[in-house]
């Protein structure tokens, strides 16, 4: 079974179809792009899958379970995280503390210990400490666990988005224009995170882009929509000269 199916997919805002039979299948390693011209329907996609928006009609299934109707917070739990277009950082704390904030689901404590300082805290703490500085090792940013978010280059704050998203231990991670306001150096490096993450980490990803190299260089497969619906899916070279992808683009 795919570790996400999803299956005629629908959102209607008042008169608006935003989103129509939406379908996707990805499996656990796969690295995914969603494509199409701006307004096409990407991001609101993400925000069915993630449980921003409910979808009128279709099903989502993560790893098993149908997550429709699920809150955000609860698909993050079934093992789905997400990044978004524009950077969604705890400006005033740490690099590290943004990293430790995205773990907490996993740590073991209640309000009591947490209070009282008791030892079950100060151990789930420091095995906090030891995963976020781990997860900082994989980006190269451990000698900037002690700035600021808000001090980061931008592409360094993207790269924190990631590991923090990733701190929640997904199964899939949902990246919405990773590459967007970076410089080409900054991309090669995004491109070279992503490869490393879905080696390291061995999940799905699934990857909206405007950046065509980087989106035809990184994912085997590509779902292109256009208002809304599906106007092709294959491989970067199939994508690349399929008409209807060059018309929508073109738009002719
Ligand atoms: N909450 C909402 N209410 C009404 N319309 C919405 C809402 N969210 C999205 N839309 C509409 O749905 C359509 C798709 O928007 P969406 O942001 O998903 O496109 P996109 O492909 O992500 O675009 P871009 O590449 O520019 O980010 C647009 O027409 C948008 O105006």
């Amino acid at each position: 079974m795919a570790l996400l199916d999803v299956k005629d997919l629908t959102i209607k805002f008042g008169g608006l179809t935003a989103v129509d039979g939406f379908e996707i299948s990805i499996e656990s390693g796969e690295l995914r792009g969603l494509i199409g011209p701006n307004g096409a329907g990407k991001t609101t996609v993400f925000n069915m899958l993630t449980g921003v928006y409910l979808p009128t009609s279709g099903s989502i299934v993560l790893d098993g379970k149908n997550v429709v109707g699920k809150q955000p917070y609860d698909i993050v739990e079934a093992g789905a995280a997400r990044t978004f277009q524009n950077i969604r950082l705890f400006k005033e704390l740490t690099v590290e503390d943004n990293v430790k904030i995205a773990y907490h689901k996993e740590m073991k404590y209640n309000i009591v210990d947490g209070i009282f300082r008791l030892p079950s805290y100060w151990n789930e703490e420091k095995k906090a400490h030891n995963y976020a500085m781990e997860l900082l090792d994989i980006f190269d940013m451990r000698q900037s666990a002690q700035s600021l978010a808000k001090n980061l280059p931008y592409g360094k704050q993207r790269k924190l988005e990631i590991a923090r998203a990733l701190a929640t231990n997904p199964k899939i991670l949902l990246l919405d224009e990773p590459a967007a306001g970076m410089n080409p150096q900054e991309t090669k490096e995004l491109m070279e995170t992503i490869y490393l993450i879905r080696d390291k980490f061995k999940i799905a990803i699934l990857l909206i882009e405007h950046d065509m190299n980087l989106v035809m260089g990184i994912c085997e497969k590509i779902t292109v929509i256009d208002y809304g619906k599906i106007i092709a899916v294959g491989n970067p070279d199939q994508i690349k000269s399929n008409p209807n992808v060059i018309k929508a683009y073109l738009g002719e």
